[in-house]
């Protein structure tokens, strides 16, 4: 079996309980080496490192938008590829050691992004706590635990796991929020084969800022008639204005469009860094028009050659 059906050892964004072991769970069903990392920093580190195969990490929810943490370390750093990716659907519960009522809390922790998710729901049932943020749901669970905190933010089965108690549950500000984790590989690993349904991911560094600079990186995709599903900005860490755009599009790059859409972007932009082509989870296929499609691109090919005598 090759390196990509079989990866030895898989890191997660730890300790268990997270909704990321969900995430690995579901990409690996049968998973028998696994490490929960203390962080997503972590799991990158040791996947870069060649402790890990492959990390499992979150890489957008559906409230808060791109999860930092995540981007930013994928942005610099041996390059990474996203290899696949699966959703999961994010359901809050609050988590206490048994006999804590709601009076007794003082002190709640949790993932940032599931801070943004509940802070509503807090300010409305806990007005007056002291909300602290966690490098995960379940570390905070763990340290409810431990008697750090009084109370958590996380997925009603790291109560479970940390030997808590769930308070109250369904507590999200927003009922359907929806995560979606990413397996990353190292750079060298190929992008899967593309299936029809396919993301594109990569970040683009625009050479310098003057007008009409984001246009032309959009214009790359445009008149190539490929749709693009997330564009955020993220700074570069070189400078205050100093910023790069994680860029995701439907297609792979097996396909001539998408690939013409890289050089361009190659020619044009200070740096890009290809972060993956891999199926979409929700299998939905976007029809692509027939003059973006293979064909027109293979016959346009053939006939430039054509004209340069070459064939
Ligand atoms: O802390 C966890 O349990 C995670 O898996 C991380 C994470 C995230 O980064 O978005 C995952 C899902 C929720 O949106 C909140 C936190």
């Amino acid at each position: 079996m090759s390196e990509q059906q079989a990866p030895r050892r898989i890191g997660y964004l730890g300790p268990a309980g997270t909704f990321t072991q969900q995430a690995l769970r579901r990409l690996y069903p049968d998973a028998e080496e696994t490490w929960a990392a203390p962080g997503v920093e972590a799991a990158l580190d040791g996947l870069r490192s060649g402790e890990v195969d492959r990390a499992v990490v979150p890489f957008e929810n559906s409230i808060e938008g791109g999860v930092s943490s995540t981007l930013d370390q994928l942005i610099h750093g041996l390059p990474l590829v996203i290899t696949r990716e699966t959703h999961i659907a994010v359901e809050f519960a609050l988590v206490v050691r048994e006999g804590t009522t709601r009076e007794d809390i003082r002190r709640v922790s949790t993932h940032p992004v599931a801070m943004a998710q509940t802070r509503e729901w807090v300010a409305r049932n806990l007005p007056g706590v002291e909300l602290i943020p966690e490098s995960s749901t379940a570390r905070a669970a763990a340290l409810v635990g431990a008697e750090v905190y009084d109370a958590a933010i996380s997925a009603a089965l790291a109560a479970e796991v940390h030997g808590l108690v769930v308070l109250e549950d369904g507590i999200a500000d927003h009922r359907g929020a929806v995560t979606r984790f990413v397996e990353l590989a190292r750079g060298d690993v190929p992008p899967p084969p593309p299936t029809g349904a396919d993301t594109t991911t990569m970040v683009a560094f625009i050479r310098d800022n003057r007008p009409g600079a984001l246009l032309e990186l959009l214009e790359q995709f445009a008149v190539r008639d490929i749709d693009l599903f997330r564009l955020e900005s993220r700074p570069t860490g070189q400078g205050i204005g100093k910023y790069c755009f994680t860029i995701e599009a439907v297609g792979h790059i097996a396909e001539p469009r998408l690939a013409e859409a890289l050089v361009g972007l190659k020619r044009t932009c200070a740096q890009v860094r290809f972060l993956g082509s891999y199926p979409r989870a929700d299998g939905v296929v976007q029809p692509v028009a027939d003059e973006a499609g293979p064909t027109a691109y293979r016959e346009a090919q053939d006939w430039v050659t054509r004209l340069q005598g070459r064939a």
